[in-house]
């Protein structure tokens, strides 16, 4: 068995402002439309204010260097109890450095942060008790079975789940006893998150969680996400996947260079809420399209001029993809995402890193 972070087992080792938008529960976002950096605050979290005390996690100022460049430039974050808060960004732009900070893996260089109330740098066992974390790699080559393997991480904590309830949770009961090395990708990516939701954590972290899933696993396992969250579990999730973070977060939080670009619910990044619809039909054979922000009537319009179905007729908005985009702009930052990645592999099994 090897032992990971905290002797815990481990199977693996400016423009003007354009809007105010409410996120929810009392929070607003500024909107800025035509700069990248910071196009959007949450209020709750401003520069300046005091942490939040009822937040699972409350970040304010917080800077991390790597030699003397800022791979986190200044984070305020505020993600509530309760809630799924998917941090997006292109490669290189702060989230793993981000995340690691918050679980106390990593040393930061400023700032203030509390992770259920206790500062990470200074958190206890009882306090890591509390967390589960789910690695891009995960429960790979083990000998053990899955029953093994979850039984062992039950033993570690003080009031952990039921390794069987856990593997009907995720659907690796028909696997229990299977070796870790003959599951299939998707199961073991399933055997990673209960291993990181025996110990009933109460904040969940989530890198990249299904990577490598097809669609009908992917789709499992946001219903798991979901019936977790049913569970009261607070969850922090990185994906590079949109349409994951559409349809499993309250919040997404779009990460670039450093800093928050904006935070919203998905529905409303970017403006995407108020943005214009785009009407597109075919006619004498041409196709054609429109912006509208009334496109209820311009379609009733429309469809007077054609005795029936007004041919090829699509009325959209931007996606939560298109925002995306448009918001980072399309090159990452200081590229270097496998180096990155390796370098954290190999930090990741030895404790604390600077
Ligand atoms: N241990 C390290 N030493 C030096 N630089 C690092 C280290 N870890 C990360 N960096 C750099 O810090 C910046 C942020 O990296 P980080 O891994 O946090 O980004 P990320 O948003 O998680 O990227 P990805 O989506 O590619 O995983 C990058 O420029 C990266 O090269």
């Amino acid at each position: 068995m090897v032992v990971g972070r905290w002797g815990i087992p481990s199977v693996a080792a400016g423009g003007g402002v354009d809007a105010l938008l409410p996120t929810g529960r009392g929070h607003c976002v500024l909107v800025q439309k035509d700069s990248l950096l910071p196009t959007t605050r949450t209020l709750a979290a401003g520069p300046g204010s005091e942490p939040d005390p009822d937040a699972a996690i409350s970040v304010r100022g917080l800077v991390k260097r790597y030699g003397d460049r800022a791979a986190v430039d200044g984070l305020d974050l505020d993600i509530r109890r309760g809630e799924i808060f998917a941090l997006l960004g292109p490669n290189g732009a702060g989230k793993t450095t981000t995340v690691e900070v918050l679980e106390g893996y990593r040393k930061r260089d400023g700032g203030d942060v509390r992770v259920l109330g206790v500062d990470p740098a200074r958190g206890g066992r009882r306090w890591r008790a509390q967390l589960g974390i789910v690695l891009q790699s995960g429960a790979g080559d083990s000998q053990l079975s899955v029953r093994e393997l979850l039984k062992a991480r039950a033993s570690y904590y003080a009031e952990p789940r039921d390794p069987d309830e856990v593997m009907e949770l995720v659907g690796l009961t028909a696997e229990a006893g299977a070796r870790g090395r003959t599951l299939s990708g998707g199961q073991r990516r399933r055997l990673d998150v209960a291993l990181g939701i025996v110990g009933r954590p109460r904040l969940l972290f989530l890198d990249e969680p299904t990577t490598g899933f097809d669609p009908e696993a992917r789709r499992q396992f946001w219903a798991l996400i979901r019936s977790l969250r049913d569970l009261g579990t607070t969850m922090l999730l990185t994906t590079h996947y949109l349409d994951e973070a559409e349809a499993l977060a309250d919040r997404v939080g779009v990460l670039a260079r450093g800093q928050l670009a904006e935070v919203a619910v998905p529905a409303a990044l970017g403006g995407r809420g108020t943005a214009p619809a785009v009407v597109s039909w075919t006619e004498d054979g041409v196709r054609r399209s429109a912006e509208t922000a009334t496109p209820t009537a311009f379609v009733r319009e429309l469809a007077a001029r054609f005795p029936g179905e007004v041919p090829d007729l699509t009325v959209a908005r931007p996606t939560l993809e298109d925002v995306y985009l448009k918001m980072i702009g399309q090159v990452p930052e200081g590229g270097g995402t496998a180096a990155a990645v390796g370098r954290r592999g190999a930090e990741r099994s030895q404790g604390v890193s600077s």
